[in-house]
């Protein structure tokens, strides 16, 4: 109880919009007890407040003073000094001055405080904005600082990765590319032509890019120069790269390669046919050059990542006199593994899923469906499809397929169904939509266990579920197992098919 009496408050009292002047006598009011000397004593846990109005003559006149209950705001009315703060709502007129406060009799007087205390609800916001204000305008600063140093950053890097590319590429061999002379236009590709020419009495090919193909020409070169693969047998043979002006002081640049007279795959088996072993034998050379480009290798101090070809076909397979192939072209290969492997979200998204040649594209990148969650196994499944149709072509012209006949003519991939050019669209709705593969030969109908094998193989390349594909190791021990059963021939090949690498299983969702 005498807690509750400390905290009573006694504050001056006036009421002269009821008429009401400092009262003789004990009079009860709401909010406590007025006394005789013009006091009041307030109720536990009021305060004191006073209510001034501004005549148009200028002078105050008090209209009211007592006790203030109406506290709604603990912050409100702490003061000791009568404070002219908010004004009660009621009262909203800049005539009147409202104060109130917490130490007795402190409402006999008001003290007018200065304009930027009048308003600390306001002055709250109004610093928040201001701070709010400042961090948005200093992000600003920031991202665009930011931005301008990824894009010179971006721009050096492009200059220096074609640079550190021609100076890696030419540490090995430097090759004073003075005498090189060009001979003869072979081949003009998407991203460069390709000419025969001459180097110190050396025949070599040379892909000559624009610079518009730059950035072509950078990573091929940055594909070729990665270790262990530029002595791979089944890899086409990358000797230097170079930049040099055009004519009219453009830059150009230039790739230097072995020189492989029978030209691609595609221009020698739409001339030749070959038997049975040959053709095992080139097949197998590419799936092998496949196969190493996809496997990451860790050999002493050497790392070679997993590499993506993305443009298998028959066109970037170069033919040796000998007839073994290698796998070219590597303008568009991206490496899977190691300080720069492929993402989801990457800046280049679209760039992962969407390249290559359209005839040879898997039903999951013409439907935009490429899984680029497992980006490294689904752009290796994706040379495989590819590789699956390269088979088809290939076996066509195997004259021992065919015995008593001609092997067909020669036929790129979906050649006899869309032609010669297929639009994206229509191969979409053939491959992807129909799933629509080559059709096998007449003459592959009978039921001979290596035309099954065979026919078998091609089809877990080209499955439409991309995770049943086979790999390209798998792929290569299946062809060496084919280039085995040379007994074909004669008929007496009486073994069941027992892959020793069969298909993948594949788990139903
Ligand atoms: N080292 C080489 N030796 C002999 N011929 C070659 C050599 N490299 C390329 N060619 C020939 O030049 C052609 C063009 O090759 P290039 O790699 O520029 O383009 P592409 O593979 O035909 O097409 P794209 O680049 O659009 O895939 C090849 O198809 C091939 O016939």
């Amino acid at each position: 109880a005498s807690c509750l009496q400390s905290e009573d408050r006694e504050c001056a009292f006036t009421d002269h919009l009821q008429g009401a002047e400092p009262h003789s006598g004990t009079t009860n009011e709401l909010r406590g007890v007025v006394r005789e000397n013009g006091t009041i004593r307030c109720s536990h846990g009021s305060r004191c407040y006073g209510l001034w109005e501004k005549r148009p003559d200028g002078e105050m006149h008090l209209v009211k003073q007592g006790c203030w209950t109406h506290i709604g705001d603990q912050q409100e009315c702490h003061g000791e000094r009568c404070l002219v703060t908010a004004t009660p709502s009621q009262i909203q007129n800049g005539s009147y001055r409202f104060c109130c406060c917490s130490r007795d009799l402190c409402n006999a007087n008001f003290t007018e405080a200065p304009p930027t205390a009048d308003t600390p609800a306001l002055r709250r916001e109004e610093t928040a904005l201001v701070a709010l204000a400042t961090i948005a305008i200093a992000a600003i600063i920031i991202m665009a600082l930011f931005l301008g140093y990824r894009m010179m950053k971006g721009k050096q890097k492009h200059s220096l990765s074609a640079l550190d590319v021609m100076e890696a590429a030419n540490t090995e061999s430097a090759v004073d590319l003075d005498n090189l002379k060009l001979l003869e236009l072979i081949g003009r590709g998407r991203y460069g032509a390709v000419f025969r020419g001459c180097l110190n009495e050396r025949c070599v090919a040379v892909k000559l890019f624009s610079s518009a193909n730059r950035q072509n020409f950078t990573n091929e070169c940055s594909i070729y120069c990665l270790p262990l693969l530029r002595h791979h047998d089944n890899i086409s043979r990358f000797l230097t790269a170079d930049e040099r002006s055009t004519a009219d002081g453009q830059p150009e640049f230039l790739i230097l390669m072995e020189y492989y007279p029978h030209g691609c795959l595609s221009r020698y088996l739409s001339v030749h046919t070959v038997d049975w072993l040959t053709c095992c034998r080139m097949t197998h050379g590419v799936t092998r050059g496949l196969a190493f480009l996809h496997t990451e290798l860790y050999r002493g101090d050497q790392y070679k990542p997993a590499v993506a070809h993305r443009d298998v076909t028959s066109r970037n397979v170069l033919v040796r006199a000998d007839l073994s192939c290698v796998l070219a072209d590597f303008g568009l290969s991206m490496r899977l593994t190691g300080n720069r492997p492929c993402r989801s979200g990457d800046d280049d998204t679209v760039a992962i899923s969407e390249v290559g040649t359209v005839r040879y594209m898997a039903p999951e990148v013409l439907g935009g469906a490429l899984n680029l969650r497992d980006c490294e196994s689904a752009l290796k499944q994706v040379d495989v499809y590819a590789l699956g149709l390269l088979y088809w072509e290939s076996f066509r012209r195997c004259s021992d397929l065919f015995p008593g006949e001609a092997a067909p003519e020669y036929q790129l991939a979906f050649q006899a169904e869309l032609g010669n050019h297929p639009s994206f669209e229509e191969m979409q709705i053939l491959v992807a939509r129909e799933k629509h593969r080559p059709r096998f030969p007449e003459a592959w109908k009978k039921n001979n266990l290596a035309l099954r094998s065979l026919k078998e193989t091609m089809e877990d390349c080209w499955d439409q579920d991309a995770e049943a594909r086979l790999t390209a190791q798998c792929a290569e021990e299946r062809l060496s197992e084919l280039t085995l059963w040379d007994r074909l021939k004669a008929g007496s090949l009486s073994v069941p098919p027992l892959w020793t690498c069969p298909r993948p299983q594949v788990s139903q969702h």
